[in-house]
């Protein structure tokens, strides 16, 4: 059995949305607990809980994702172990050194270098400048600043601050638990890939808990997770069993069939789209319907959004120059695209049929179609740049 290095025992957190309010309670618990007074652990007005009930451990080796549609409590989990903020009820105990990247840019000044704040950064964590010498090269070759390293960090883009932060997080001292919040989808994707691959090697000696909205990227970093809903633990088990439950949920909640719309002329009596394809297979949209008039070069737009409504692939019949023509009376028309290159897991389509000269719809059928997306993609190999 390997160590446990993170223990959360029942870990709740509770925010209070009255900016007023929620400082007067502040001032009150305060008090409280200056007087060694047991604090009340239920809700008072405006407040809730972001955390409820939390329960789970992660040991050296296994990388942990918190999985949750947005709001969940994933981040203040996040900070909850990272000690940045104080649980209201029960406890988070942690083994040896935590690093953590949690929110953009912290833990820098901003007024100094790239290269003062490393300085900095090895001091706040008991290194000698010595020390601090020895690893800034592989530092500043895995930020890849070079030339902006003597630069000041408000300076820097947003991709380059998450580059040093990650950097530093990683290479100046290992840590025994690492903790990755979103701020790694703001590198480019070979950033990111080196993240993974620094991530991978890591997990040798620690425990990292990661928390992302990419499907892909938390199935290739991650062994085990958590799904989080309205900041209660609904599920853990591996990354696949997670995933399943955290789809079941999203397609309860997705509205089937309501929101097709056509132009009065236009009379729906079909509508057939896979529902159920493999990992790369094509997909196939087949609509029936009856035309009052024919209208000429018609185009047909396929977009495929994501659990989180964000659109992640568009189709579109120009780009191959594929125009219809509508007759009067009854139309079939049938739109093949051969490899979708999606990812496992569950997504909604639209379709939008329009006329070349018109942009307004002749159909749309606005997010009312699921698709659920099965097979595999390999989660353990590390990434090869
Ligand atoms: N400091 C705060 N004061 C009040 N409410 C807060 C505070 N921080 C977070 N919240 C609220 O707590 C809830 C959980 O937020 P959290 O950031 O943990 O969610 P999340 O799962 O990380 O979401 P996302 O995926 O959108 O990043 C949200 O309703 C959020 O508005």
């Amino acid at each position: 059995m390997s160590e446990v290095l993170i223990r959360a025992e029942n870990v709740g957190k509770k925010f209070c949305r009255d900016l007023k309010k929620s400082l007067w309670y502040g001032v009150k618990d305060s008090a409280a607990e200056l007087f060694c007074r047991e604090q009340a652990s239920k809700l008072r007005d405006q407040e809730f809980w972001a955390n409820q009930g939390i329960s789970f451990s992660v040991s050296r080796g296994e990388c942990l994702a918190l999985i949750g549609h947005n709001g969940a409590g994933k981040t203040t989990l996040l900070k909850v172990i990272s000690g940045l903020i104080k649980p209201d009820e029960g406890r988070v105990s942690i083994r040896g050194q935590v690093n953590s990247l949690i929110a953009l840019g912290a833990g820098f000044n901003p007024i100094l270098t790239a290269r003062e704040n490393i300085y900095v950064n090895g001091a706040i964590l008991g290194l000698s400048s010595k020390k601090v010498n020895l690893r800034i090269e592989e530092i500043v070759e895995f930020s890849g600043l070079n030339d902006f390293i003597d630069s000041p960090v408000r300076t820097l883009s947003s991709g380059m601050n998450v580059r040093l932060g990650f950097a530093t997080a990683v290479l100046l001292i290992k840590p025994d638990v690492l903790l990755v919040d979103e701020v790694l989808s703001v590198g480019d994707a070979s950033f990111r890939v080196k993240s993974m691959n620094a991530i991978h090697n890591l997990l040798e000696t620690a425990a990292v808990v990661f928390v992302s909205h990419n499907e892909q990227l938390v199935r290739r970093a991650c062994t085990t997770a958590l799904f989080l809903e309205q900041g209660k633990l609904l599920h853990r088990g591996s990354v696949g069993e997670v995933y399943e439950a955290y789809h079941e949920v999203y397609e309860r909640n997705l509205n089937a069939p309501s929101s097709m719309h056509t132009i009065q002329s236009i009379r729906l009596t079909k509508v057939s789209i896979d529902e159920k394809i493999e990992a790369g297979d094509s997909l196939t949209v087949q609509l029936e319907f009856d035309s009052e008039k024919s209208i000429s070069d018609v185009y047909i737009r396929i977009a495929i959004h994501s659990a989180d409504h964000i659109m992640i692939a568009e189709y579109n019949s120009t780009h191959y120059n594929e125009y219809f023509a509508i007759t009067k009376g009854l139309n079939r028309i049938s739109q093949v695209i051969e490899s979708t290159k999606l990812s496992p897991g569950v997504y909604c389509v639209s379709v939008l049929m329009h006329p070349a000269s018109d942009p307004r719809f002749l159909i749309w059928l606005d997010k009312s179609h699921k698709l659920r997306v099965t097979g595999q993609i390999n989660s353990n190999a590390p990434i090869m740049l």
